[in-house]
């Protein structure tokens, strides 16, 4: 390896629209190469930019970025939590979440700026039952949309949206026993949304208050929608603000546990991981490096 700090992209061939941009191109044009080394790779499936990931920061990688949308960031990110290797991201999903709560712009040339000025800061994760996320995970009605998302072959915001309007009357809540904060809830569950960073993707922010360095999650807990909290819910997710106390409830805490009567499907930064009917999560403060722009991102 040369002299100069050494980035690994990671593009998952697979992310995001059939847009005719060539990221192979747009890293040669827009890479400073007076000041850094570079190798490009592409994943072969799912589950193997972790290995890359990992790989790169064995080796004595500086940055691996992430050239996809969140299921890539994570699975890029899980490879390097704990390492002193930073994660940096181009975007190429339909959603962005980190990207975007990080203030990484979406345009590639943009996000190669960045990259370009290799401003490092550290921020947390969480695990939800032994599965890190970056983002978000959540159980209820938020995990169902990503299992039904996962076999759709149309992609997209537009796509997304109509499938949360057609699901959204027929999903029914369930009941749980949550313990937060050394409080047992017990209560009916749509849905159960643990914030690392404020939004799903899409400036959709579910947690507007959520500080992704402050080592606490923001839980989000929807007791039972119907047409008017479902209305007020949209309104505030969509305009970055906390919901009304009775459509929407936040916690801030560093774990939870949720059981539940019958399995529910919970998912991590969007992906769909199963149904189970006990949940363990945790927030791991200051696990991750990241590349970001030179300015807040609480
Ligand atoms: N070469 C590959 N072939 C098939 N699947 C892959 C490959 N590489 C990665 N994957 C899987 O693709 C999944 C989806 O990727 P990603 O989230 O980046 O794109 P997307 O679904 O188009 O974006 P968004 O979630 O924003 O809509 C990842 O979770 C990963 O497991």
């Amino acid at each position: 390896m040369s002299k100069r700090p050494h980035i690994r992209f990671i593009i998952n061939p697979t992310s995001g629209p059939k847009s005719k941009v060539d990221m192979a191109a747009q890293i040669q044009l827009h890479l400073d190469h007076g000041k850094f080394s570079h190798d490009v790779v592409y994943t072969q499936r799912a589950g193997h930019a972790p290995e890359l990931a990992s790989e790169a920061a064995s080796s004595g990688c500086a940055i691996v970025v992430a050239v996809g949308g969140d299921g890539t960031v994570n699975e890029v990110a899980r490879g390097l939590l704990h390492t002193d290797t930073a994660l940096a991201i181009l975007p190429r999903g339909s959603g962005n979440g980190l990207a975007r709560h990080l203030l990484v712009p979406i345009m590639p040339q943009g996000a190669l700026r960045v990259l370009n000025k290799g401003h490092v800061t550290t921020i947390d994760s969480g695990s939800i039952n032994g599965h890190p996320f970056f983002t978000t995970a959540g159980i209820g009605f938020d995990a169902y949309i990503s299992s039904v998302f996962a076999g759709n072959k149309k992609r997209g915001l537009q796509s997304y949206v109509e499938l949360v309007m057609k699901e959204v009357r027929n999903y029914r809540h369930l009941p749980v026993k949550a313990s937060i904060n050394g409080a047992v809830i017990d209560t009916d569950c749509f849905v159960m949304a643990f914030a690392n960073a404020a939004q799903y993707g899409n400036n959709a922010y579910i947690a507007p208050e959520a500080d992704i360095q402050d080592g606490l999650l923001d839980v989000c807990l929807v007791r039972r929608l119907d047409i008017i909290k479902a209305l007020n819910l949209s309104y505030s997710m969509l305009t970055n603000q906390l919901a009304h106390a009775d459509s929407a409830e936040y916690f801030k805490t560093t774990h939870v546990q949720v059981e539940t009567e019958e399995p529910m499907m919970f998912h991590a930064d969007g992906e769909y991981m199963g149904k189970t009917s006990a949940f363990d999560v945790h927030i791991q403060p200051l696990s991750l490096k990241v590349v970001t722009p030179q300015i807040s991102i609480a």
